[in-house]
This record gives structure tokens, C-alpha cells and sequence, in this order.
């Protein structure tokens, strides 16, 4: 039995040294604070835990459906005050690339959207025009003869699609972004994140990662994501929060993308629940293709039920 693999939080002294070690907690949210709209058990009190203790809390999320003014509410929902300079989206990390590393031109460059509001809110929050997103025509079964984005040709302003996860999938979606992706070089083409699955209450369904997945594959591309385990993503939430790494922990629930973005970004820790995607044996598995957790509990509010009993 080696003392270097994950330590469970199961007991009240796992529990405070854990709290103990760190300033700074990042949360991913689907699957660590709730399932859709399933707030997981002691969420809400390990959260108030926290802010009593003065942790700086962080919400990291590679969901890009919501903006972050909707992820606010929808905290609020929960009864949970958190302010928008808290939460960063796979959505917001994607606009940030836009306009940082592609250097688009607002109010010239457009941007062609597959995926909900959530991305289309961040990029027009930075001036960019978005098409696409959830415009109800694309709801309309697909015709090439008479689709509104293709009967007049597609729009040449369009420099970039940005693909995530998109509860309205359909053909007509995909085969009008297929159409900018074919034009190459002229059209970049982002990714939001890799999730394969997305959990929800007693369900995993399709993530973001398998709705590009589809558009990756007709077009022969590879997307750039920017999403967890992104270092750019990183990057950008260490300097707006001007972090002290070895201080933060990043709380997960999934190994490729959260526990790789701790790890990678040389947080001072990990925990990894299991409330989403994955499982003990997996927190456990020793393999190359992903780092484990330094820590890992069978649900985040088990932090607060420990430290209280
Ligand atoms: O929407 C997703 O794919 C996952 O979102 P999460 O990062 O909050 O778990
Ligand atoms: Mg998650």
C-alpha cells in the first residue's frame, strides 16, 4: 500500500487536513455541485463552509450552454450567491481565444455558432456578430434548396466556428457549419471542450465532445478546445484571480479533463468526487491516459459532513 496514492476524505481529520491545505478551491460544476437542475446533497452548506473559513471560490466549468450572468442565476436558484468575475465557461475560455489568440476583429469578423446561448452571449459581449447558435431556423428540417443560410450563400464575413454542446442537435446544424469548415484556412474552427459525456440526475448523456466530434469528422479537422485541461483557461482564471497555485485546489469529476487541468496547471492539489462521470476504481487505476487525484470523496458536501460531525 503506497501513501502517495489518492487519499479518500473519510474521516474529519482527512477532511481538515484537506481544508487546511489550500486558499483557493475550483469548482467544476456539473457533476461536483449538482445535475442539471439536482443540487447535490450538502452543497449549499460546504460552499457556506468555505466562505466562513475566507477560501476563495472559483467556478470552472467547460459546460458553454449558459453565459456566466445565467450561471449566476442559476446559482441563485440554489440559493447560492456567487458574482459573474467567480465563474469562467468553456464558453467564456473560447471567446477569450477569439478574440486573444485569433485576434477576430469585432464588428468585421463574424462567428458561426454551433452550440447554445452560452457562447453566442460571451463572443457578443466582446462585439463579435454570431450566427447560427440557436436561431430557430436551424430547428426547420434541413433542405439545401431552401435553407436561409445557404440559398443566398454563406456569409464571407465568417471567420471562426465555435462548437459545444448543443441540446438541439440536428443535420441542418450540422451540414451549414460544415459548410464554413470547409472553407479552411479562412475559417478557423474552436471547440469549446472534450467532454465525451455529460451526467445528469441518473443519466450520462452525449457531451460537447461527441457533437464536435461529428462536425471533426465530415470535415477532417481538428478543432483547438479551450476548455479544461486547456492551460490557456488556466491561465487566464490565475492572472484575473492572481492566484497563488501551489495554494488552489481544482475539484472534479472528471480525470481528462479536471484532475489533467490541476495536475498539469501545477495547482497545490486535486480532489476528485464521485457524484459524475467517474468511479473509485478509476480515481484508483494507475495509467497513462490520466493523472489521479491527490484526493478523491464519494461527494463534495462529504467535506462538510466530516468537518462537522
Ligand atoms: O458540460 C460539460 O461538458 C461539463 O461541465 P463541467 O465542466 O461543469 O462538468
Ligand atoms: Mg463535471
Amino acid at each position: 500500500m503506497t501513501t502517495d496514492g489518492p487519499m479518500k476524505i473519510d474521516s474529519k481529520a482527512v477532511a481538515q487536513e484537506f481544508l487546511d491545505s489550500f486558499d483557493t478551491f475550483l469548482f467544476d460544476c456539473d457533476g461536483v455541485l449538482w445535475l442539471g437542475t439536482h443540487l447535490l446533497p450538502s452543497i449549499r452548506e460546504t460552499l457556506e463552509l468555505l466562505n466562513s473559513l475566507g477560501k476563495q471560490l472559483v467556478f470552472v466549468t467547460n459546460n458553454s450552454t449558459k453565459s456566466r450572468a445565467a450561471y449566476t442565476k442559476k446559482f441563485a436558484s440554489f440559493g447560492i450567491s456567487v458574482r459573474e468575475d467567480q465563474i469562467f465557461t468553456s464558453g467564456y475560455a473560447s471567446a477569450v481565444y477569439v478574440r486573444d489568440f485569433l485576434k477576430l476583429e469585432p464588428g468585421t469578423d463574424k462567428v458561426w455558432v454551433f452550440g447554445e446561448s452560452g457562447i453566442s452571449e460571451e463572443l457578443g459581449l466582446m462585439g463579435y456578430e454570431c450566427l447560427g447558435g440557436s436561431d430557430p431556423r436551424l430547428d426547420e428540417p434541413f433542405d439545401h434548396k431552401s435553407s436561409p443560410f445557404l440559398v443566398d450563400g454563406l456569409d464571407p464575413a465568417v471567420r471562426c466556428v465555435v462548437a459545444g454542446l448543443d441540446s438541439k442537435i440536428n443535420y441542418h446544424r450540422l451540414a451549414v457549419s460544415l459548410q464554413y469548415l470547409q472553407k479552411g484556412d479562412q475559417v478557423h474552427f474552436v471547440g469549446t471542450n472534450v467532454d465525451s459525456t455529460f451526467p445528469q440526475k441518473g443519466f450520462i448523456f452525449p457531451g460537447a465532445g461527441s457533437c464536435i466530434a461529428s462536425l471533426a469528422c465530415a470535415s477532417g479537422r481538428t478543432p483547438t478546445y479551450c476548455g479544461k485541461p486547456n492551460m490557456n483557461m488556466l491561465n487566464t482564471i490565475v492572472s484575473a484571480k492572481k492566484l497563488d497555485r501551489s495554494r488552489c485546489c481544482m475539484v472534479g469529476d472528471r480525470l481528462n479533463t479536471d484532475i489533467k487541468f490541476g495536475v498539469e496547471g501545477e495547482l497545490g492539489g486535486t480532489l476528485l468526487v464521485l457524484t459524475g462521470i467517474e468511479t473509485e476504481e478509476r480515481a484508483l487505476e494507475v495509467s497513462q491516459e490520466h493523472p489521479n487525484p491527490r484526493y478523491y470523496a464519494e461527494k463534495l458536501g462529504d467535506v462538510y459532513e466530516l468537518t462537522m460531525r
